[in-house]
């Protein structure tokens, strides 16, 4: 579904990615984790669209990936990306909207099936009881829950997740956890998930990727960039492995 080939990423003489290649089939949840600044997040604005390989290229069913954003790919950010002055219910009819109409305004029949399934998808989030209260009444992981549905009523293909939980407080990221993952298999979806977290790396999805560097020079610090260093399914890993990657991002983080 998904081929990244010999991919690089320079901002200037700065090397942030350096030769990523990878394939990656429909259905697999990936979680990626490394050091802070190491360019997980770039590499999801790759995927998303809206940032550029320097050179190689990714490969969505064998086509390069569209340079713009599009309904096959939601994403959901750590940072809450809702509209404060609309309600619960509205935040998501408007992701609808703005997908069919580029204005975010839809009228008669269109509106109404949005408005039904965007009370639907707040059930499955477990927000169906919050759907006319406003963004600032709710707490940071509804919010996280609101940034999902709004994610999934595009019925994305593929799910960008950076650090969704980071803020959030561990007995509410276990719950989110379980969300994700449900939601993951019933909407068979193929999710690459930032996270700080190795346990949680660890926890969720069938493979985890470790980015850092292969090479350093400490006279030129951005002289190299970040590739996958390990890419291991979830759940067999060794303890002492993990402990051996859990201190190397220590050290770095
Ligand atoms: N638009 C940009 N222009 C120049 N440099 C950038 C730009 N975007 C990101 N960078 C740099 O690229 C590097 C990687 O950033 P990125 O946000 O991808 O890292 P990250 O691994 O997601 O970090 P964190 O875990 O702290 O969120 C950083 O050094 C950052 O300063």
């Amino acid at each position: 579904m998904i081929e990244i080939n010999n991919v690089w990423k320079r901002y200037g003489d700065n090397v942030i990615l350096e030769n990523i290649s990878a394939t990656v089939k429909e259905g697999e949840f990936i979680t990626l984790v490394g050091a802070s600044g190491c360019g997980k997040s770039t590499f999801l604005k790759m995927l998303l669209g809206t940032d550029t390989a320097s050179q190689g290229d990714i490969l969505l069913d064998g086509k390069p990936i569209p340079s713009e954003p599009d309904a096959e790919r939601g994403v959901v950010f750590q940072q809450y990306s809702v509209f404060p002055h609309l309600s619960v219910l509205d935040n998501v009819v408007i992701a609808r909207a703005f997908e069919k109409t580029k204005i975010g305004f839809l009228w008669g029949s269109a509106k109404k099936a949005a408005r039904t399934e965007a009370a639907e998808l707040l059930d499955i989030v477990g927000l169906g009881h919050m759907q006319n209260r406003y963004p600032d009444e709710l707490s940071g992981g509804m919010r996280q829950r609101l940034a999902i549905a709004q994610a999934l009523i595009l019925k994305p293909r593929i799910l960008l997740l950076d650090e969704p939980f980071g803020a959030l407080d561990p007995g509410i990221r276990a719950d989110m956890h379980d969300l994700v993952l449900d939601l993951w298999r019933k909407h068979k979806l193929t999710v690459f998930m930032v996270t700080h977290d190795l346990k949680e790396g660890f926890h969720l999805g069938t493979r985890l990727w470790v980015f850092d560097k292969r090479r350093v020079d400490l006279q030129a610090p951005n002289a190299y960039g970040a590739g996958i260093t390990y890419d291991l399914p979830v759940g067999v890993c060794e303890p002492e492995l993990l402990d051996e990657i859990d201190s190397s991002l220590m050290v770095k983080n």
